[in-house]
C-alpha cells in the first residue's frame, strides 16, 4: 500500500474538514523547534527517521498509544513564533496537495506550558494560518484555512475553550471540538459547553463513533447536538443484516443519513488505531454507496504520512473510488463547512466544480 498519489489526483481541489496542526508539522520542524526551545526528548534528530518513528508508533491499533506520539509535536509548539511557523507551513502544505478550503484543528489549552495564554495561542495559530494563505496564493490557487478550537475530553477547560471560539468567531475560527481518549470520557461530560455554543449559534463537531461505538454518536448527536461527526465510523454497528443482501438501517444510522449529518472519515488513521482493517474493506466505502454525507480526511498528516491527495489515491486504487466519487465527497465537505452559505457556494463553483470538470475532461 503505497498511495502515491498521481499528477491528476494531486491536481483535483479539495476540502478538509479534520487536519490536527499539531498532527501535521513536517518532521524537520518538529527538529527545529524542539532545539530552539531545548527540547531533547525526541525519539529522532534525522527528520527522515522522525517520520519514519511518527507512523511506526502510531501503528499500534490502540487510540490511546496513538495519542502518545502527539508529547512531542505537542513539546515543540510552547511558543508563539513556534505556532506560527507550523500553522504557516500547514497552509502551504495543504496548498500544494491541492486543498483549497481546510478547517484545522488544536487543542489551546496543551499550548501553555512556555507560559503563553489562551489568547496569545490562538492568535499565534491565527497569524500564521493569514501568513500561510497569503504565501500559497503567491503560488498558486487561492486557499481558506480556518481554525477549529479543540477541548480536551478527559481534561476540565471545555467551556473555557467554547468561549474562546465565540470571542474569536469573526478572526479565523469556525467552531468548536473534543478530542482525545474516547473510552471512559463521553461527551455528555462536557454538556454545559455544547448548550453553551448553542445558545450562542456557534458551530460545533465531536470526535465521537472512533474507539467507541453507538453510545458516543447518540449522545454526540442527541444530547450534545454535534452538527458533524468527527470519524464515526462505528455507526457501522447500527446497519443490521449486513452482507446478507436483506441490510437495514437502525435508528440512529437512519436518523445520521436522514439529516444528512456528515462524516469527517479518516481512512488511514483508522487502519492504525484499529477503527477499521484497511482501505478496501473500510466503512467509507459502503456509507457513499448508502449515501451517507461522507468526507475524506487526513487526521493526522505526519503520524499517517499521508497527505489528502494520498487519501484519495488509496481509495480510488483499493476501493474502487472514481473520480466522480471524489467530486462528489468534495463537495459534501464544502456544503457542510462551518463556513457562511454564500462563501460555500461560491468555492463550489468557482473552485471545485470547475477543477473536476478539467480532470474529467482529460
Ligand atoms: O483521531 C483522533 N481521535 C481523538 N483525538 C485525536 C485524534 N487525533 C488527534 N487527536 C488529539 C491529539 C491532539 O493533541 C489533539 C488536538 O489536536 O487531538
Ligand atoms: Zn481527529
Amino acid at each position: 500500500m503505497t498511495g502515491d498519489p498521481s499528477r491528476e489526483i494531486i491536481a483535483l481541489p479539495k476540502v478538509l474538514l479534520h487536519d490536527h496542526l499539531d498532527g501535521g508539522l513536517r518532521p524537520s520542524t518538529v527538529i527545529d523547534l524542539a532545539d530552539r526551545i531545548g527540547y531533547t526528548d525526541l525519539p529522532s534528530n534525522d527528520a527522515v527517521d522522525l517520520g519514519t518513528w511518527f507512523r511506526d508508533s502510531a501503528d499500534s491499533g490502540s487510540l490511546e498509544r496513538y495519542l502518545e506520539t502527539f508529547e512531542h509535536t505537542v513539546a515543540a509548539m510552547q511558543t508563539q513564533e513556534g505556532l506560527r511557523r507550523v500553522a504557516a507551513e500547514c497552509v502551504q502544505d495543504l496548498a500544494a496537495d491541492g486543498v483549497v478550503y481546510a478547517e484545522v484543528r488544536y487543542a489551546p489549552e496543551q499550548h501553555l506550558s512556555g507560559g503563553l495564554a489562551l489568547e496569545q495561542v490562538v492568535e499565534a495559530v491565527n497569524d500564521g494560518f493569514r501568513a500561510g494563505e497569503r504565501q500559497a496564493a503567491e503560488a498558486g490557487p487561492r486557499i481558506v484555512v480556518r481554525a477549529l478550537l479543540t477541548a480536551m475530553r478527559h481534561a476540565a477547560k471545555s467551556t473555557e475553550i467554547a468561549r474562546l471560539v465565540v470571542q474569536y468567531r469573526d478572526h479565523g475560527v469556525a467552531g468548536f471540538d473534543i478530542a482525545g481518549a474516547e473510552a471512559g470520557f463521553p461527551p455528555t461530560r462536557h454538556l454545559d459547553a455544547f448548550e453553551y455554543l448553542r445558545r450562542e449559534n456557534a458551530h460545533f463537531t465531536i470526535h465521537a463513533g472512533e474507539a467507541f461505538g453507538l453510545p458516543s454518536i447518540w449522545e454526540a448527536i442527541q444530547w450534545c447536538g454535534a452538527e458533524r461527526l468527527g470519524h464515526g465510523v462505528r455507526i457501522m454497528d447500527d446497519f443490521v443484516g449486513l452482507g446478507t443482501g436483506d441490510e437495514k438501517l437502525g435508528l440512529l444510522a437512519a436518523y445520521v443519513r436522514d439529516r444528512r449529518i456528515p462524516l469527517e472519515m479518516c481512512p488511514s488513521s483508522n487502519i492504525q488505531t484499529g477503527a477499521a482493517r484497511s482501505i478496501a474493506t473500510h466503512p467509507i466505502t459502503h456509507l457513499k454507496d448508502a449515501r451517507f454525507r461522507v468526507t475524506i480526511n487526513t487526521d493526522n498528516r505526519l503520524m499517517s504520512g499521508t497527505s489528502m491527495s494520498r487519501e484519495m489515491q488509496l481509495l480510488v486504487d483499493e476501493a474502487g473510488w472514481t473520480i466522480e466519487d471524489l467530486r462528489w465527497a468534495t463537495i459534501n465537505a464544502m456544503k457542510s463547512a462551518f463556513y457562511p452559505f454564500e462563501q460555500r457556494l461560491a468555492i463550489i463553483e468557482e473552485l471545485v466544480k470547475p477543477g473536476y470538470d478539467r480532470a474529467l475532461e482529460a
